[in-house]
């Protein structure tokens, strides 16, 4: 579905993807994990289209994407989440929805009808019409999410949805990944929450220094040294 192919990008001096590449498949779980600064969000940001790779290829159900913008680039299938999660605080949950599924139809009533279905979905248990500024952590990842589901993504990438979640919110929200996953839709996911992408991930890529380290199933990735010496790396030798 998706093939990232020797993806290059140095900002200035520092190289931050060093020819990476890897394929996602249709209905697939991938996880991308790998210490601060390892550029798991610079690769979302080349594969939705936010900057351009220097050299390399992405491709998505066959078509060459790494030149297209943002907005074609949701048109075709790819949607996506944001670290910081930023809606438009002065729009209820119901109209930063609306906003993602506007995508998709030029009518308020069928946007506002996909909409609510995707708040259901993600479990925003709050009144439509409440200002998404008065939100919760929590709630604000579901929204988040839900934003991106209403642009009826068939890949959806999600960067660090679970952070600053406590063990009950981690729970429901892989419970909910898990429900996109039977839904037929394939997921691209960074997190640093080690236990949710053992538990989701079919394969997972472990970046360090822009590079690849590995690319595996959890288990192999859990029990190889070249991945726990990324993780600790002068800790090791200490
Ligand atoms: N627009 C930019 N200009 C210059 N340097 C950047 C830019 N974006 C990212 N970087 C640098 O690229 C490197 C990789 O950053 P990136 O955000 O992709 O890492 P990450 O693996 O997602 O980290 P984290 O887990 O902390 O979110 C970092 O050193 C960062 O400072």
């Amino acid at each position: 579905m998706l093939e990232v192919n020797n993806l290059v990008k140095s900002f200035g001096g520092l190289q931050v993807t060093k020819k990476v590449s890897f394929e996602v498949k249709k209905g697939e779980i991938f996880g991308i994990i790998g210490p601060n600064g390892a550029g798991k969000t610079t690769m979302f940001n080349q594969i939705s289209g936010f900057i351009k790779p220097d050299s390399g290829s992405i491709t998505f159900k066959g078509n060459s994407i790494e030149k297209r913008s943002p907005k074609d680039i949701c048109k075709l299938g790819i949607g996506r989440t944001f670290q910081i999660a930023q809606p438009f605080p002065k729009m209820s949950v119901l109209e930063n929805v609306m906003v993602g599924s506007l995508l998709r139809t030029k009518s308020i009533n069928q946007a506002r009808e996909k909409a609510k279905e995707v708040l259901d979905f993600v479990q925003l248990n709050v009144p439509y019409d409440t200002p998404s500024s008065n939100l919760t952590i929590s709630d604000r990842k579901r929204l988040e999410v839900a934003k991106a589901l209403a642009t009826e993504p068939e890949l959806i990438l999600l960067d660090e949805v679970m952070a600053g979640l406590n063990q009950t919110g981690v729970k429901e929200f892989i419970n909910l990944i898990f429900e996109l996953k039977k839904r037929g839709t394939s997921v691209l996911i960074i997190e640093h929450i080690m236990e949710a992408m053992m538990t989701l991930s079919d394969r997972i890529l472990v970046l360090n220094y822009g590079e690849e380290v590995l690319t595996g199933k959890p288990q192999e990735v859990a029990n190889n040294p070249k991945v726990i010496e990324a993780y600790l790396g002068d800790e090791i030798h200490a």
